[in-house]
């Protein structure tokens, strides 16, 4: 499938981090550590995310520490950020507060 490959202004970027503060631009990626209320929540949420990667076919970078849940996002093909990453930590923003206000 052939995605939008269009870099980010670092206008926009920097637009997305002050909406998202909890994001933080680093290593050419955006990052935010989600810490869920109980393991499983964690596990819950990342499973929410990983449907909505695979719908979007963009995957993040996972990392599961107990609790804490890391996300890590570039778009590979573009060689940078793009939309795709910021539209997707969005969503794992709504979801996260799904799976809070579900516990
Ligand atoms: C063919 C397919 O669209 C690409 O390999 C996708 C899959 N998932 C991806 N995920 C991420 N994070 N970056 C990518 O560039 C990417 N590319």
């Amino acid at each position: 499938m052939a995605h939008d490959r269009t870099l980010l202004a670092p206008e926009a970027l920097q637009s997305f981090l002050t909406q998202h503060p909890d994001w933080k631009h680093e290593g050419g990626m955006i990052r935010r550590t989600y810490e869920a209320p109980s393991f499983l929540a964690g596990i819950a949420f990342v499973e929410k995310v990983a449907q909505a990667a695979e719908k979007a076919d963009h995957h993040p970078d996972i990392d599961i520490r107990w609790r804490k849940v890391t996300l890590a996002l570039v778009t590979h093909d573009a060689g940078g950020l793009t939309f795709r990453d910021t539209a997707l930590a969005a969503d794992a923003d709504r979801l996260f507060a799904e799976v809070v206000r579900a516990r």
